[in-house]
């Protein structure tokens, strides 16, 4: 990255952090329409928006993430993902590429994405100078940055803007679900296991009342194939299909647990160079598929 564009970045956050939120309401409001104008100008090039959503940490959002994003853009369409796990930010990392960068374009004071494999990524860990600093923002601050950045990325045409939400229902969940123009998805993934039941249930109420449609679940760490075909449900038993009929909603699918896909994120490699014509593979293919599909028929 070169010294100018670098130091651009940086500038934009300290702004950030200088400027805080004002306390007058009157010009915070005011900022906010600014900023959704904004986005309803840049998000007239993107077709679908989907929300990668999960009620607790830890199942695998972002690998599912991230693998819709590979997956889609390995069948053809554009494809750009959204970082808003602003405190927890490994995308760039899983996608392959934690160096990559985003730039701001002195003229039009717009953000161009990186550019990971073909896909179009706009990630705060790609635009910080310190990468090892946690990054220390309260609500608020968090709240602008999603705005801002979404006001001010310039995304080329797609047919996929993949959002890498964090877990649960805070001020990321609730600015995105809110901000971000419609048409607008989500797909739920959870982990096996009696304790996924209350948290799924809590997700689908809340994606319910912020009318955003939810394309389905997708059941991540179902089970790990033994050499043998034999099937450990190393979490416990699988409630997928339960959970999806009590609410009305799709069972994507059930990815299994596989030792190669930290292996494909060390080496940067996508899952399907390295595991081709594997279950975890044709799993995630058949989920990508499954998106396409019901997007298609629009029979959510
Ligand atoms: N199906 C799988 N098989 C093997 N490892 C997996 C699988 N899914 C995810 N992992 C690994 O589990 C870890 C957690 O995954 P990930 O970061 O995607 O979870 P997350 O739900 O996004 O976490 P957070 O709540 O922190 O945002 C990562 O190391 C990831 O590589």
């Amino acid at each position: 990255m070169s010294e100018s564009r670098s130091g651009k970045n940086d500038l934009r956050i300290r702004e950030m952090k200088a400027g805080s939120t004002t306390t007058n309401p009157k010009k915070a409001a005011e900022e906010i329409d600014q900023y959704i104008s904004m986005m309803q100008k840049k998000f007239e090039k993107i077709k679908n928006r989907i929300m990668i959503f999960s009620g607790k940490g830890g199942v695998g959002k972002t690998f599912i993430a991230a693998s819709i994003a590979m997956y889609l853009s390995k069948m053809g369409y554009k494809v750009g993902v959204y970082d808003a796990d602003e405190t927890g930010s490994v995308i760039p990392f899983v996608l392959g590429n934690s160096d990559a960068e985003i730039y701001m374009e002195e003229s039009s004071g717009e953000l161009i994405p990186a550019n990971i494999k073909g896909i179009q990524v706009m990630s705060l860990e790609l635009m910080l100078k310190e990468k090892d600093s946690p990054l220390i923002w309260q609500g608020a601050l968090r709240t602008k940055f999603i705005l801002q950045t979404l006001a001010l990325t310039r995304w080329e045409d797609l047919d996929f803007l993949i959002f890498d939400m964090p877990p649960g229902t805070g001020d990321e969940a609730i600015t995105i679900s809110q901000y971000v123009p419609s048409p607008k998805y989500a797909i739920i993934v959870s982990s096996p296991g009696k304790l996924s039941e209350g948290v799924v249930r809590k997700a689908v109420v809340f994606l319910k009342k912020m009318e955003i449609p939810i394309l389905g679940i997708v059941e991540n760490m179902s089970h790990y194939t033994c050499d043998d075909g034999s099937k450990i449900e190393v979490f416990g038993k699988s409630y997928i299909e339960e959970i999806a009929r009590d609410h009305g909603i799709e069972a994507l699918g059930k990815i299994p647990l596989d030792e190669r896909i930290r292996e494909s994120q060390d080496k940067g490699v996508p899952i399907y160079e390295l595991a081709s014509g594997s279950e975890i593979d044709r799993s995630l293919e058949l989920l990508a598929k499954k998106i396409i599909e019901k997007l298609s028929s629009k029979d959510l």
